[in-house]
């Protein structure tokens, strides 16, 4: 399976880790704007350096409680370190982002991959994302982060994900998308306990049905921090474990903090997986 955007390619055969670029103010906070875009640019290439094929900025904080953050703000904080990485290196880049401003113009200065949380239903994101021709992961989340984790209720969690899955599917390849354009994100830790996201994990391969990429994102997320009970800096262990149940079961973009650490595991799924061949 391959994915193209903007004449990169993505070997989509191999779990690809996705860098975590966050551009908010407590990411960043020493320094002006300029002095925040440099930052960025050193982090990135650091990931890029360990191993990663895609970077994803995003300018809004999507924790359980963050509020949101006004369109201009947020273009303010994303499109400029963007646009820099789209020209600085040879690399994915990805806007994590559900509003269709901060869409176009991410696909304007050169973004290769939109990830949004709110899986286009966003009013008007949808249209932005089909007249960009870009590739979109839709992910799952019950709620919005403000409340998502206040007692996030299911049936059947893996049933539930899917059939969203389905929904959302239909409704874009209706409006126009390319169907190969789709990614799909269980979305953990969005409107999701404990034991509902370790059914999602146990369960991912399930999702493989609909014939597109699966993109995961657990690094770092409280669904380690509640087995081990250690602050985020010290999930990371926690966090490999994920990846790496993740990708045997053929997860293909793993979205990560620790690169290095987590591109080191995938080797070793390459080479499990391939050996099973
Ligand atoms: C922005 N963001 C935070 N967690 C995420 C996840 O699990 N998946 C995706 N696609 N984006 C995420």
């Amino acid at each position: 399976m391959k994915l193209e955007s903007r004449g990169l390619t993505l070997d989509l055969n191999y779990p690809q880790v996705m860098g975590i670029l966050n551009v908010t103010p407590d990411s960043f906070s020493d320094g002006g704007r300029y002095r925040q875009i440099e930052n960025a640019l050193r982090h990135a290439n650091e990931m890029i350096q360990a191993g990663a094929t895609i970077i994803d900025i995003g300018g809004e904080s999507t924790r359980p409680g963050a509020d949101e953050v006004p369109t201009d703000e947020e273009l303010e904080r994303v499109i400029p370190v963007a646009e820099a990485i789209a020209k600085n290196f040879e690399v994915w880049v990805s806007v994590d982002t559900y509003k269709p401003e901060v869409m176009r113009e991410s696909h304007r200065v050169g973004v290769h991959l939109i990830n949004d949380i709110r899986a286009l239903q966003e009013p008007g994101a949808l249209e932005v994302a089909i007249e960009s021709g870009l590739p979109v992961c839709l992910m799952h989340m019950q709620g919005m982060p403000r409340t998502m984790q206040h007692e996030p209720q299911y049936t059947n969690v893996v049933s539930e994900v899917d059939a969203f899955f389905t929904e959302h599917i239909t409704r874009c390849v209706n409006a126009g998308m390319d169907r190969e354009k789709i990614l799909l994100d269980p979305g953990f830790g969005f409107g999701k306990n404990l034991r509902h996201n370790y059914q999602l994990l146990a369960h991912l391969s399930d999702f493989h049905h609909f014939g597109l990429p699966l993109l995961v994102g657990m690094s770092r997320k409280s669904m380690v921090g509640q087995l081990l009970n250690v602050p985020p800096e010290q999930r990371v262990i926690g966090s490999i474990a994920c990846a790496t149940i993740a990708a045997m079961q053929g997860a293909q973009i793993i979205r990560v903090h620790d690169v290095k650490e987590t591109a080191e595991a995938m080797r070793i799924v390459e080479a499990t997986l391939s050996a099973k061949e």
